[in-house]
């Protein structure tokens, strides 16, 4: 009879029942939508979390932002520095942008600026200056293929191929013509050789045949250099240097010495946190020289991992004869004397 007494008592006392049933809806009216809200806001999209909490980004960044999840940004530790500050980190266009040139030394010095807790770059070259394509899709496509950064922080991108791009100065200007632009050079007959010996590790990666130093960096017919030859050609520095600075100051323009970034990177890295208006804040514990890779490695902690670059840098170079390495340097020597007119600078250069 138990059961038929329960019926009875649900039955025989609808008001008790109206009033459980009442109660029941109540509490569902409140926590049915409080956790659809969580679910949706800290599980789904993170945005309108981020949206309603922090609330002080643009809400163009906090969109884009959420593309990666908030759970995402979370571990990336991101938004735990916003609980403090109240700030949310977007993305910038780059403040500072290393131009090249290519095989000065690009690669080392982004990896080590990046050891500073105020700088912030893309991993990857951006190439939108200088690739059409690319400038086509915007600067709105750009800032946002930039890391999230926070206002202390500066972001930096850099592509080397910018440094011989003939329309990258003037679309760099209009984007911001007091951006701070860093170029990194090295002994231009050094740097022509590596370039060859990247081409032909490239070569031989695919199963081709380079063609020999000579054929490309000697005239055939006269045996002089041949100043068509790309690689040459980009180490004529002033050629490069000359499009930038007919657009942007001297003072807005820091040259990298990438000779010394290979012996003494601090030295260097301090110069450019100086350029940047930054805090000296990458020490020599953050550097350490390699004595199996024959070149500086990186710590971004005392006792953290080590980083040292990948294997397509610091390669041995191709054999070329002494006699054509000092074709090159007297090819060069007028070349570089216009240059340090240019940049009112002397490099060392034999
Ligand atoms: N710390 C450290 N580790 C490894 N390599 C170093 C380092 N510092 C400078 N370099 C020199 O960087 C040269 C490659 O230059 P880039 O990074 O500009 O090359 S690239 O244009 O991006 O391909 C590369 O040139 P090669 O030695 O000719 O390969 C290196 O000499």
């Amino acid at each position: 009879m138990g059961g038929g007494e329960k019926c009875s008592t649900i039955f025989n006392n609808p008001p008790n029942m109206r009033r459980s049933f009442r109660r029941w809806f109540r509490s569902c009216s409140i926590a049915f939508p409080a956790v659809l809200f969580l679910y949706v806001t800290v599980f789904h999209n993170g945005f309108l979390f981020a949206a309603i909490t922090y609330g002080t980004g643009p809400l163009d960044d906090v969109i884009a932002n959420s593309n990666k999840g908030f759970r995402k940004l979370l571990e990336e530790g991101l938004l735990e520095r916003d609980r403090y500050n109240g700030t949310v980190p977007v993305h910038r266009l780059p403040q500072s942008i290393i131009i090249g040139a290519r095989k000065c030394g690009t690669r080392a010095l982004i990896e080590f600026l990046e050891l500073h807790p105020q700088i912030n770059s893309p991993t990857d070259e951006m190439h939108f200056f200088s690739n059409d394509t690319n400038y086509k899709m915007g600067l709105d496509w750009y800032r946002k293929k930039m890391p999230l950064s926070y206002p202390d922080q500066i972001t930096i991108e850099k592509t080397p191929r910018y440094f011989i791009s003939k329309i990258s100065p003037s679309r760099v200007h209009r984007m911001n013509s007091s951006v701070k632009l860093i170029a990194i050079l090295r002994h231009p007959t050094t740097r022509v050789i590596s370039d060859y010996t990247q081409i032909c590790a490239n070569k031989m990666a695919k199963n081709e045949t380079a063609e020999a130093f000579e054929y490309l960096a000697l005239n055939r017919q006269t045996g002089h250099i041949n100043p068509e030859y790309r690689a040459i050609k980009i180490s004529m520095y002033h050629l490069h240097i000359a499009r930038w600075l007919e657009l942007f100051p001297l003072k807005q323009l820091h040259i990298v010495d990438g000779d010394n970034l290979i012996v003494n990177p601090l030295e260097e890295i301090r110069k450019v946190e100086t350029f940047l208006n930054l805090p000296h804040r990458i020490s020599k514990d953050s550097l350490y020289f390699n004595n199996t890779r024959g070149f500086y490695c990186m710590r971004k902690t005392k006792n953290g991992p080590e980083k040292c670059l990948g294997a397509n840098k610091g390669r041995k170079h191709a054999n070329i004869s002494e006699k054509i390495i000092h074709k090159l340097d007297k090819f060069f020597k007028p070349h570089n004397e216009r240059l340090f007119k240019l940049i009112k600078r002397r490099f060392r250069w034999r």
